[in-house]
């Protein structure tokens, strides 16, 4: 369980805050989905849930130890550090020190990528670059899954299969996901709960009332009908 209580935040430790008196808990084995408008601090509170950064006054409880982590997609096309989809999953198994090297296939069959080990990274589209990134995460068996937008700049198949992974990912194997979305139809689809960012503060619901408050209000034109 996370359990944040009267959270403020500013990055330069003194009003405006970012993030204005957050009390959330997030039980194990739920899958929360943060949204809200761009800047509105949903990237701040994943830094703040994964200890990166320090609440200004506040609390953040997670006893979770083993967290994965899948930040903003990053571009791998750099032709000067060319390195394939093993020797990347293998410097982060290394680093974990995790001595069994089936880890690495064992991951890339749960996000269906085994037919890429020796793959560049650079040759890798959005969706495959971002199933890779999802692999590394699983591969420390995490508690707790966190994703900074996991289909930005994705295509639409794999957007679907990324979903699948992540629902799967949390039914099958009870593993907790914080993810932030912009794709407020995969949130309602796939989270438990949305926490809804809105002026500093948050809002915890149901994908349906979320759903029914925001989303219809956001298909209806200036005049109110719906798109
Ligand atoms: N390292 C930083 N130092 C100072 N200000 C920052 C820093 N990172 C983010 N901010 C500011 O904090 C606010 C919240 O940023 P954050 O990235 O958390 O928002 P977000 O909701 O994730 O936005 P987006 O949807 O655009 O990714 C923004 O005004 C941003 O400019």
């Amino acid at each position: 369980m996370i359990e944040i209580e009267n959270l403020f935040f500013s990055y330069t430790g003194s009003p405006p805050y970012i993030l204005e008196g957050i009390d959330l808990e997030i039980r194990d084995g739920e899958y929360v989905s943060v949204v809200g408008e761009n800047g509105s601090g949903k990237s701040t509170l994943l830094r703040l849930i994964l200890k990166f950064i320090k609440p200004t006054s506040g609390k953040i409880i997670s006893p979770s130890k083993r967290i994965g982590y899948v930040p903003q997609k990053k571009d791998f096309s750099n032709s000067d550090f060319p390195i394939t989809v093993y020797e990347a999953l293998n410097s982060y198994r290394r680093l974990l020190k995790i001595k069994n090297k089936d880890v690495i296939m064992e991951n890339l069959e749960q996000v269906g990528m085994s037919n890429f080990m020796n793959a560049l990274m650079g040759t890798l589209s959005g969706g495959q670059s971002q199933k890779i990134l999802i692999a590394r995460a699983l591969m420390g068996s995490p508690d707790l899954l966190i994703l900074d937008e996991p289909s930005t700049g994705v295509d639409i198949t794999s957007q679907k299969e990324i979903y699948g992974i992540l629902k799967k990912t949390n039914q099958e194997n009870g593993i907790t996901i914080v993810s932030v979305e912009h794709n407020l139809d995969a949130a309602v689809s796939n989270s438990t709960s949305i926490y809804h960012l809105l002026g500093g503060q948050g809002h915890l619901c149901t994908p349906q009332q979320y759903a029914d408050e925001f989303l219809k209000n956001k298909r209806k034109d200036d005049n109110g009908v719906e798109l």
